[in-house]
């Protein structure tokens, strides 16, 4: 072949090749405006024939840090003060489409249809996969974020380990002499693998590196993930060592003599869970034991560490809280029996988790296509409850809903609020928090430890900065001065 017939056939192969490269990204393009235009708008009109209104669909494409703003606004100069964006449009339904997960999302914020979802035990009614489009290497299909029969097979297990007989029965002996994270993480491994923070303490420093670059960005755009950027690399990376961080600790397990807690039960289950999604043996335990890091210590850590600051500004509530936690323990120690007494105790916590729920959303998807209020929802449609819209909406808990005021609970969720569903910092219905009993125990115990022994005062120059990052967290901290009571 002669010199410039070569040339001409490169240049036809470079021809060739920009087309396809170019077709391809035409392909793409028509594929996300169909994703973010076409669908909310047939969605739209097919609810409208139904008599639900809502404003126009509005359009998030996979813009994260635009909608941790739009969530949790500084919108008063006060440090303590929790307003949020609740005054935007609270239409009963909300359409709009969150290019994140490239799924229409509905927005509910008609406690009616928060109910019905409460009460629906079917299987179609499933959990949202934007949390694990998002969060995936936190909990890839963990119980947070499956479905169907594994999600029934993973409840059992978990679940019936985390009850509240069981919880009461695991409270160790705990000493404050760490930070809140650490103790958080030092009490979830000892309630639920028997192990102590500090065994599995290189396990929680690699995962929060993980969720550090997973809450990067824009992890929701299709395919994104698959591309090796340097995050994605690093995601790559974390999530190789913790996975093998953890099957090492599984093998020691294995090794030493078999206690019947929570890992345990985790590695029974493990035996059989390719019977039920074809889940490896290793995924089973690495995605169940992930997303009980996740789920259960930045939960925790996140609302001790907004109690004490609450606390701090409320000095009258602190003095309260103490007064309690001397007056039953005195010298004795903490056990279920004084927890149970802490009502004061009880009360701060719940308001906390009203005012800074650490899960912003509570999330669900059509699996199949279901009626909510006689409304039909086509398969597919994601459900999005923002809970710091119902956590604050004035018309529910009173002009005073975005006060810190523990009192509203004196005589029960129901007293305090309109209709108790607007109360969900565990989420609702089948698939509510199994957890919860054990974070109500975890909370009061760190509390009641903390204040028996500490008073604190916010810092002039603490600076209230919540921002949404998988749970509700600090992002300049919270400084605080403290003394020995
Ligand atoms: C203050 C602490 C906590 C808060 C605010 C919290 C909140 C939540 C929320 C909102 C959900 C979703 C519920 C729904 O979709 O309706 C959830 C689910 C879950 N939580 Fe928690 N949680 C906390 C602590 C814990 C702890 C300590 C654990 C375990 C050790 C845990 C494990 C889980 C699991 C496994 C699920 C998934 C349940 C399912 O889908 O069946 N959480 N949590």
């Amino acid at each position: 072949m002669a010199g410039d017939e070569v040339a001409a056939a490169v240049a036809a192969n470079k021809l060739i090749l920009h087309s396809v490269y170019l077709g391809g990204f035409l392909v793409w393009l028509l594929h996300l405006f169909e994703l973010v235009v076409l669908r909310p708008k047939r969605l739209r009109s097919k609810l409208q024939k139904q008599g639900i209104e809502g404003p126009p669909p509005s359009f998030l494409l996979g813009n994260l840090p635009a909608m941790r703003k739009s969530l949790i606004q500084h919108k008063t100069q006060s440090s303590t003060e929790t307003r949020t964006s609740c005054d935007v449009d609270v239409a009963s339904w909300q359409i709009y489409v969150c290019g994140l997960a490239h799924k229409q999302q509905l927005c509910i914020t008609d406690v009616e249809v928060l109910k019905e979802i409460g009460f629906c035990k079917s299987l179609n009614l499933g959990k949202s996969s934007l949390p694990s489009t998002i969060g995936g290497p936190l909990f890839w299909q963990g119980l947070l974020s499956s479905n169907g029969i594994i999600w029934a097979h993973q409840g059992k297990i978990i679940a019936l380990e985390l009850y509240l007989d069981k919880v009461k029965g695991g409270l160790a002996e705990i000493r404050v002499d760490q930070n809140l994270r650490n103790l958080s993480a030092d009490i979830i491994a000892r309630a639920c693998f028997r192990s102590s923070y500090h065994e599995g303490e290189e396990i929680f420093v690699k995962f929060r590196a993980l969720k550090k670059v997973v809450n990067k960005g824009m992890m929701g755009t299709p395919g994104f993930r698959l591309l090796p950027t340097k995050d994605n690399r690093e995601i790559w990376r974390l999530e190789k060592e913790v996975e093998s961080m953890i099957l090492k600790l599984v093998k020691q397990r294995v090794e030493a003599l078999n206690e019947k807690d929570l890992l345990q039960m985790i590695l029974e289950g493990a035996k059989s869970s390719a019977d039920y999604n074809g889940l490896s043996h290793n995924k089973f335990i690495v995605d169940n034991c992930t997303t009980l890091f996740f789920a259960g210590h930045e939960t925790i850590a996140s609302t001790a560490s907004w109690s004490l600051m609450l606390l701090a500004a409320h000095p009258d509530w602190q003095a309260r809280v103490r007064a309690e936690v001397l007056e039953i323990c005195g010298d004795k120690p903490l056990n279920n029996e004084t927890l149970r007494k802490m009502k004061v105790l009880k009360m701060v916590i719940k308001e906390v988790l009203r005012l800074y729920a650490p899960a912003v959303f509570v999330t669900r998807e059509a699996l199949e296509t279901v009626t909510l209020k006689n409304v039909v929802i086509p398969k597919g449609v994601q459900l999005q409850i923002r809970v710091p819209f119902l956590h604050q909406n004035p018309d529910l808990w009173g002009l005073n809903a975005h006060q810190f005021n523990p009192e509203r609970f004196a005589n029960g969720i129901l007293a305090a609020c309109q209709s108790s569903q607007a109360y969900m910092p565990f989420g609702n219905g089948p698939r509510i928090c199994v957890g919860r009993h054990l974070a109500m125990t975890e909370l009061k115990v760190m509390l009641a430890l903390i204040l028996s022994k500490f008073s604190f005062s916010l810092s002039p120059t603490y600076q209230r900065s919540p921002v949404y990052t998988m749970v509700v967290e600090r992002e300049h901290g919270i400084i605080l001065h403290a003394t020995r009571v």
